[in-house]
């Protein structure tokens, strides 16, 4: 191809807007070092009056915000957007596209419904890509029969599903998602026969397969009759428990075996493995990573494909082109080379209009993200990421080195598939691994619980780049929580790993220095430092509120000049923050929703992560994967729908919730008898207005957490055990300060 005439498979556009970002967050800036200069300033004044330490307090907290915000700043500082060209892909590449294999993990089918997984499994199976080259794998870490007969079901039910979405080119590709699609929209009444007919069929044999596994579910066990069909269900005979027992492998569906490969119209439907690594009690098997890397192994038998996609159970695929769209990026030939992965958003199926959870995170989706891949590619988060095998396996990166996507050896040469079968069973043992380097320079690693962000930092420092592809129909989408504790305890497990790469070996803060960018070290850091928040956040809605009590000053008065600094970061960020949360795409109350969620993440899961760090440093304690659940009971879905907040159960988390915000109610409702009982209305309060406004700003934050305190009936409410204790706490810190 002649030079001039490139064109290349994507292109990488600039954000809009980026120069008055800059402008703006410079003024801010130069604002928080006037905060910084006023707290330095009136150290001298403060030990006259003996209020140093509460002074100090600030000031380092201050400094804290200031320091971060820094260090948020990366990941608005140079945001990018990309856009692949896929009818390029296909002129040029269409006859030689690479193998892909798809990984999808499930653990537990009690909280990860059966069907749930199926439906994901089943997505992707019909993406539009040759079938011959694609491979499904879904690793069952719960070990569960009723999983596997699930998948059983799912390739029977595959041959009449992939064609249907061939045929008649329908999205999403989830059978349960479309069907809801349908029933929402009216236009299914075309007068197209042939697909109406098809629809009614298809729609039919779904529901049947449906009720015969929720059957399954429900009764926690498959019927002999069903055993006997598939010899795969023997090798539950020597299970005893899903802590201890043998791999169990089947490959249900393979090109090779004659009697079951193709779909009804007679094509070759993709390959699907059902597999459910080894376990024993005396190994660890180190959770997400450890199944994501038997999967790496086995397919390489198997399979082998060059690209590989990982999924969560309840992210199904959303939109059918996502791997041509991940491909123009891996073979575009000037940059193609130097990505190792592609990263789509994590969206999320269940989030309500104002997203009472801030579980889309929206801003980290549609902006943050964006800026890393500024400044040489997002973080791999898990899900929804489209890998090279070779980057994942461990390869340096190598600026010369070209990947030959034409070579394709046939891995079947020799053996049939259950030799195979048993050969890979071999690599999904757990003494597999012993003195090797897996989990440790190859495949995913091990000890964090938020692997992927470690697994990614670690291949970007190895030299590779990574592109962050948010399409406008969305890739995928998954299950949000939809209870307020859930979402406390999922992000106390990010945080919590997050914390630690900061201390492990590939620290974005050191490791990473001159392996990486300096502008993503920063934004590594800023996930990284999350926990690090709950301290000044702490401080900060406790000691001005009792100060407040006191009718002692910690901030600048309304009528000094100091004031103009701290105003002008408060409304300055304020509507910076509403205005991106508006062109991500939320709503106003959306934006109020996550402030709150903001709040309570730093009250309570980082300051829980932030001591279990700390604690695990020290050897204390070890750190655990909780698995999201991703099923609800239905009055819990209901006030999910109607957005009210979900308490229900007692936690330790709740009290600390619960007892800030009583206490700022406390000193606030004081504020508000002063000021009707002297009648000078807040003049009393010129001194202290930013006090004032802080402590009534969190108790207008928390009116939810006051109606589910006192006024909720339902049983979503918190229980009232835990009303009286925070009460009692609330109470007992006023009193006890007010008498120091
Ligand atoms: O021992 C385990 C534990 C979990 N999983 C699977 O891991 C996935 C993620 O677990 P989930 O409980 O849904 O966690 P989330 O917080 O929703 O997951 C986010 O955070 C995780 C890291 O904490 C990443 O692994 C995920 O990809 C990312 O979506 C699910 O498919 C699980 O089935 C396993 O396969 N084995
Ligand atoms: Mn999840």
């Amino acid at each position: 191809m002649d030079k001039s005439e490139y064109s290349p498979l994507f292109e990488t556009k600039k954000g809009r807007g980026r120069l008055l970002y800059r402008l703006f967050a410079t003024s801010i800036f130069v604002a928080i070092c006037f905060i910084w200069l006023y707290r330095f300033n009136h150290i001298i004044t403060q030990e006259e009056d003996g209020r140093k330490w509460v002074w100090l307090g600030l000031l380092a907290s201050e400094l804290w915000f200031g320091f971060y915000w820094i260090l948020t700043q990366a990941l608005r500082w140079n945001t990018v957007f990309r856009q692949p060209f896929k009818d390029r892909l296909s002129q040029r590449y269409e006859h030689m596209l690479p193998a892909v294999d798809i990984f999808v993990c499930t653990a537990n089918p009690e909280i990860e419904p059966p069907i749930m997984v199926i439906n994901t499994v089943l997505s992707v199976m019909a993406y539009d890509y040759p079938t011959e080259k694609l491979s499904v794998y879904l690793s069952d870490d719960g070990g569960s029969e009723i999983t596997f007969y699930a998948l059983l079901e799912a390739s029977e039910f595959a041959k009449h599903w992939v064609p249907f979405c061939k045929k008649f080119k329908v999205e999403p590709r989830s059978p349960a998602a479309y069907f809801n699609t349908i029933i929402d929209s009216s236009s299914h009444f075309q007068s197209d026969t042939d697909f109406d007919n098809e629809l009614v069929a298809i729609k039919k044999l779904y529901t049947e397969m449906e009720s015969r596994i929720e059957n399954a579910t429900k009764l926690k066990r498959v019927s002999k009759e069903v055993r006997l069909k598939h010899r795969g269900f023997s090798q539950w005979d020597s299970y005893s428990s899903r802590r201890d027992h043998d791999t169990i492998l089947q490959i249900l569906l393979h090109k090779k075996d004659p009697n079951n490969s193709k779909d009804v119209d007679g094509f070759i439907l993709p390959t699907l493995v059902y597999l459910a690594r080894e376990k024993r009690p005396q190994y660890h098997h180190n959770f997400k990573a450890g199944a994501m890397n038997s999967l790496l192994r086995v397919s390489s038998i198997i399979s082998n494909g060059k690209v590989i996609l990982n999924v969560d159970c309840d992210m199904y695929s959303n939109n059918s082109e996502s791997i041509r769209d991940a491909l123009c990026f891996f073979m575009d030939e000037a940059k193609g080379h130097e990505i190792a992965f592609v990263q789509s958003p994590q969206n999320f199926e269940n989030v309500t209009k104002n997203d009472l959870y801030g579980s889309a995170l929206l801003v980290i989706s549609e902006l943050e993200f964006h800026g890393a891949d500024g400044f040489g590619g997002p973080l791999y988060v898990g899900t929804g990421c489209f890998h090279k095998r070779e980057s994942l396996c461990e390869m340096k990166f190598n600026d010369d080195y070209r990947h030959n996507w034409k070579s394709e050896d046939d891995l079947f040469k020799e053996a049939n598939l259950q030799e195979i079968e048993e050969k890979s069973k071999g690599l999904a043992s757990c003494s597999y691994e012993e003195n090797t380097q897996w989990g440790k320079e190859m495949g995913l690693k091990y000890g964090c619980p938020v692997e992927d962000v470690i697994t990614g930092l670690s291949i970007q420092s190895k030299g590779w780049k990574s592109v962050y592809y948010n399409p406008p129909r969305k890739a995928f989408l998954g299950v949000a929580s939809t209870s307020l504790l859930e979402v406390l305890i999922q992000h106390k497990r990010w945080s919590e790993g997050d914390f630690q790469i900061l201390f492990s070996k590939y620290s974005p803060a050191w490791y990473a220095f001159g392996k990486i960018s300096f502008g993503l070290q920063m934004g590594y850091c800023s996930y990284c430092l999350w926990p690090a928040n709950c301290l000044p956040i702490l401080y900060y809605s406790i000691f001005p509120s009792l100060y407040l009590l006191k009718g002692i000053p910690l901030f600048p008065k309304v009528s000094s000049p100091w004031f103009i600094p701290f105003a002008y970061v408060i409304i300055g960020e304020t509507i910076c923050s509403l205005l991106e949360f508006l062109f991500c795409g939320g709503t106003f109350k959306g934006w109020w929703n996550n402030l709150r969620i903001w709040l309570y993440k730093r009250t309570t899961s980082y300051l829980y992560a932030f001591s279990d760090t700390i604690l695990k440093l020290f050897g204390f304690s070890n750190s655990v994967f909780i698995i999201t659940s991703k099923v609800s009971e239905e009055e819990v879905s209901k006030r999910h729908e109607k957005e009210i907040m979900e308490f229900g159960t007692s936690s330790p988390m709740f009290t600390i919730l619960a007892t800030l915000a009583l206490l700022n109610l406390w000193c606030f409702l004081n504020v508000l008898k002063d000021v009707i009982l002297r009648g000078g209305g807040f003049g009393a309060y010129e001194k202290m207005g930013l006090q004032v406004i802080l402590c009534g700003f969190l108790v207008l934050i928390n009116v939810p957490l006051y109606q589910g305190l006192f006024l909720r009936k339902d049983s979503g409410k918190l229980p009232n055990s835990l009303a009286m204790k925070s009460t009692i706490l609330a109470l007992g810190l006023v009193l006890s300060f007010s008498y120091v």
